[in-house]
């Protein structure tokens, strides 16, 4: 369990202060995956600096399954720190050392018995499914290989956190989705918490069990998948299930509808449409796989007779949020 509580970072800037968070509070269960999204300067590399301890937070604490590390002397640092498993954009290995070296890298500098750190390294190739890589160097690997690397050096020290910065940035789609299942699987096989930096709605969207939105250093919404999907005026929903801008309408009025689960297979227009004798016009639409349940979102529009109170109240029963389209 990763506890953030009103953690607040600000820089000197020669004679400016720069508040780069500002009072971010976050929670993430244990054996779940967080994600943190955000554009460019909203702090989430501040965030990652604080939250390893490479940055030293103005203010407020982080807690590790009980621990706070806000709290740790400057001399245990460095065992705090090995506690949290860092992922990067790049795998960031040591281009002299082939694949295996790399991942026993952090255990050498523990001092950790060379028979132990074999045996060690030989069941991380395996968990990252690099067992026939062991002695191939960084030059000889694909970037998702070189990522597997990364994530399993990540895990040398058995860390209960995996921080991953951007983790598929730098990756091709496919790769992408493959190093996302990966980190997803260990998650669920080593019971880590994770949190994910990340500028891609699309990372959220595969692996994700919750998600911030980080703005201008404050987290501006936040909850589980499916509770801010369902949020149809949040703007983390517009982004994970978003619907093209249609051009203004004239006619009856444009009402937006988001289904969840079992609904999005329900025949509900072709019922509203026989149930109240007015035509439907689907102006846009989308269908998303979220944290494991679909959700749909349509934009329609009704004949301009139509009874809107009772059709609110029809798809209300049906359990479709519904909002008037602007
Ligand atoms: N060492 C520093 N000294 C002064 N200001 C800083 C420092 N580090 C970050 N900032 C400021 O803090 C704010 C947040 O920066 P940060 O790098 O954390 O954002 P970010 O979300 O990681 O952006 P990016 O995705 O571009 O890396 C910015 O306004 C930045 O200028």
């Amino acid at each position: 369990m990763i506890t953030v509580t009103d953690l607040r970072k600000v820089y000197r800037q020669g004679d400016r202060m720069v508040t780069a968070l500002d009072g971010v509070s976050l929670s993430v269960p244990k054996g779940s995956i967080h994600g943190i999204i955000g554009h460019s300067g909203a702090g989430k590399s501040t965030l990652v600096r604080c939250l390893t301890l490479l940055d030293r937070p103005t203010s407020g604490s982080v807690t590790i399954d009980g621990r706070e590390l806000t709290a740790v002397k400057d001399s245990e640092i460095r065992a705090a720190r090995r506690r949290i498993g860092m992922v990067f954009q790049h795998a960031n290995l040591m281009d002299s050392r082939t694949a295996a070296a790399n991942i026993a890298h952090p255990l050498e500098l523990v001092g950790t018995k060379k028979s132990v750190i074999d045996a060690r390294v030989k069941e991380l190739l395996a968990l990252v499914g690099l067992e026939g890589s062991a002695g191939a160097y960084p030059a000889q690997l694909s970037g998702g290989q070189k990522q597997r690397v990364g994530i399993a050096r990540a895990l040398a020290s058995d860390p209960d956190v995996l921080l991953c910065d951007e983790p598929t940035s730098a990756l091709d789609p496919s790769t992408t989705d493959d190093i996302l299942d990966l980190i997803s699987d260990l998650t669920r096989r080593l019971d880590l918490t994770v949190l994910i930096i990340t500028h891609e709605m699309n990372v959220v969207k595969r692996i994700c069990d919750s998600v911030s939105l980080l703005e201008a250093g404050r987290v501006v919404e936040h909850g589980p998948l499916r509770e801010v999907a369902s949020d149809l005026r949040g703007r983390l929903a517009k982004q994970l299930i978003p619907l093209p801008v249609t051009p203004p309408s004239p006619g009856g009025p444009v009402l937006e509808l988001l289904f969840t689960g079992q609904t999005t297979s329900d025949p509900v227009l072709s019922a509203l449409t026989r149930r109240f004798d007015t035509d439907v016009n689907v102006l846009a639409g989308s269908v998303e796989l979220l944290a494991g349940t679909r959700f749909g979102r349509l934009r329609i529009q009704l004949d301009t007779h139509t009874d809107m109170a009772a059709v609110h109240e029809y798809l209300a029963l049906q359990g479709v949020t519904v909002e008037v389209a602007a």
